[in-house]
């Protein structure tokens, strides 16, 4: 009788302590065989039936109350979900419940892009319920482009799109207005200031709130009008309780917390602030609309109103108002930010800098650049998409709602969730808001080798072209970002002059923070920068 023994230690004869743990015929090997074969079979049947009879199981809901405290009180953090990457933490697709709305947070590239590409049909709307206070009551009779739905939102976006290319959105003609504002944000903030540190994130958002103005009015505003400062300063405060106060409005109680725990009472009177001025600017432009000279966004919007092309009467005053704070919400804070974590991450990696110089000085010397430019300066452009992706500037992107129950397709769920045997459909409900958890994405180390570390090379082949690579920093589908073609343009003007003309650090014994302080953007902490001449 042949017998086989079984070892601690596999491809050993013996255990080191010669210890037998049993012994087997080649008959009770064979059953034994056979009963694992037996036992694989029926778990993954049951498996199989079990799930089916839960068919169609949703993602797990994740519960939100003990962190509600946390998501109410912290200064600085208060979307926990979206400052990392959850799906280590809860999967693919879950859920978080507050108040009765259902918010799925996707966490997977392909998953986002099935829902909002290849489904845009039914997951292209947004729900008024989930925007902040400020907009709210006006976007009762008023719905703009952020909250609109179909199929008054694809009017008005056609039209700020049609509009904001005209006036040179991604074109050449708009270059001059920007080298404009770049020249005066210099002269006015940098250059009295040379070799002393300066907040940057506090002023470069009055540039980049200026090219839109330049856009939407056709004038900017001077950086010593105080008007214009309270009323930016009022906008951002509003911006940044925007989720905070988002999340308030499904609790109804919180706001009568005491203090401002919830950012109500801030987005409350940043919303008395900023309406009334842009309200005031669309009495302007209309006591003085000229249809000879329509050259302004605003304008454009008029006198469409005044023809009333539409036939769904969407050209009121009341949306000239809203689509225009749309443009400065979504036009301002996000370019600024993405600028403020560019010149943070050459000041943190300054080998990183010094190539950037190089490249420019080799390209282009002294000129102006242009955007054109953008082809010959490869490694400065990898520097551009390696900060939209590390510095997440967009966590949650804005939420959608579903119109249908969908079921994720289960190959792609297989394909997702890396599972080959039972794979647990997820149907999502209808009426559900759905998240992406974009941290998930942009820092996937599946993709992106070291994805915590800053390397623009990421992007090359070699030192010389840009490679293709997945990018969702701007969202995707229908809804994805309008304004892509005006940031992508300014972030490449600002930081090539910028890094032309200055070397920037920090000053001496600082160490570079670069965890982001995340609200509706996730901006660097507050730090500041020395500039001194090249
Ligand atoms: C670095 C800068 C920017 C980033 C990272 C960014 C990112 C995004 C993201 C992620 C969305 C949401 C997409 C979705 O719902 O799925 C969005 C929407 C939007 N963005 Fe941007 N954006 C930037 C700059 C701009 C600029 C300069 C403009 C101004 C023209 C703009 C205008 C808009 C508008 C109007 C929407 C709403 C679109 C809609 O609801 O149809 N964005 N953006």
């Amino acid at each position: 009788m042949t017998s086989y023994m079984f070892f601690l230690h596999r491809g050993k004869k013996e255990t080191k302590m010669g210890t037998v743990i049993t012994t087997l015929s080649s008959q009770d090997l064979s059953t034994l065989g056979l009963v694992i074969v037996t036992l694989i079979l029926s778990y993954y049947f049951y498996a199989r039936t079990s799930s089916k009879q839960h068919y169609p199981r949703g993602p797990p809901t994740i519960p939100i109350l003990g962190n509600l405290p946390q998501l109410l009180m912290a200064k600085d953090t208060n979307m926990i979900y979206f400052l990392e990457d959850s799906r280590k933490k809860y999967g693919n697709v879950f859920t978080i419940e507050l108040g009765g709305v259902k918010r799925v947070v996707i966490c997977s590239y392909e998953i986002v892009q099935e829902l909002f590409s290849k489904h845009a049909n039914i997951s292209s709307n947004r729900k008024t319920d989930s925007m902040p206070e400020t907009y709210s009551k006006l976007a009762e009779v008023t719905p703009g482009i952020f909250w609109a739905k179909y199929p008054h939102w694809k009017t008005l976006r056609s039209f700020a799109l049609s509009t904001l290319r005209e006036e040179g959105m991604g074109k050449s003609h708009l270059e001059p207005r920007i080298m404009h504002e770049i020249h005066a944000y210099i002269d006015h903030f940098i250059t009295p200031h040379v070799g002393q540190p300066i907040n940057l994130s506090d002023s470069i958002m009055l540039a980049t709130a200026n090219v839109m103005s330049s856009m939407i009015h056709g004038h900017r505003k001077d950086y010593t009008d105080t008007n214009f400062l309270y009323w930016m300063r009022q906008f951002r405060i509003s911006i940044k309780s925007a989720t905070k106060a988002a999340i308030a409005r499904n609790i109804p109680f919180a706001a009568y917390f005491p203090g401002d725990f919830t950012g109500v009472k801030a987005d409350r009177k940043a919303g008395e602030v900023t309406i009334p001025e842009v309200m005031k600017e669309v009495e302007a432009h209309k006591a003085n609309l000229d249809p000879n000279n329509l050259v302004t966004y605003i304008d454009k919007f008029l006198y469409h109103a005044q023809e009333k092309k539409d036939g769904e009467n969407l050209f009121t005053d009341g949306n000239a108002g809203i689509t225009m704070l749309n443009l400065y919400a979504a036009g301002t804070e996000t370019t600024s930010t993405a600028l403020t974590w560019a010149i943070l991450y050459m000041c943190a990696h300054p080998d990183v800098q010094v190539k950037v110089q190089e490249e420019i000085d080799n390209v282009l010397g002294t000129n102006e650049v242009r955007y054109q430019d953008r082809f010959t300066l490869p490694y400065t452009e990898a520097v551009i998409l390696e900060t939209l992706r590390l510095g997440n500037i967009a966590p949650m992107a804005l939420p959608h709602t579903l119109e249908e129950e969908y079921t994720i397709d289960v190959l792609l769920l297989k394909a997702v969730q890396k599972i080959h045997l039972i794979v647990i459909l997820q149907t999502l409900p209808a009426g559900c808001e759905l998240m992406i958890n974009m941290a998930s994405i942009l820092w996937d180390e599946e993709v992106f080798e070291e994805p915590n570390k800053f390397k623009p090379e990421r992007y090359l082949n070699g030192d010389v072209t840009l490679k293709k690579t997945r990018t969702l920093a701007f969202g995707t589908g229908r809804r994805a970002c309008l304004g892509e073609g005006l940031a992508r343009m300014e972030l490449s003007l600002f930081l090539t002059t910028f890094m032309q003309r200055f070397k920037v650090s920090l000053p001496t014994g600082h160490i570079p923070n670069l965890n982001g302080v995340c609200s509706i953007v996730n901006a660097p902490a507050k730090f500041t920068v020395i500039f001194t001449e090249r």
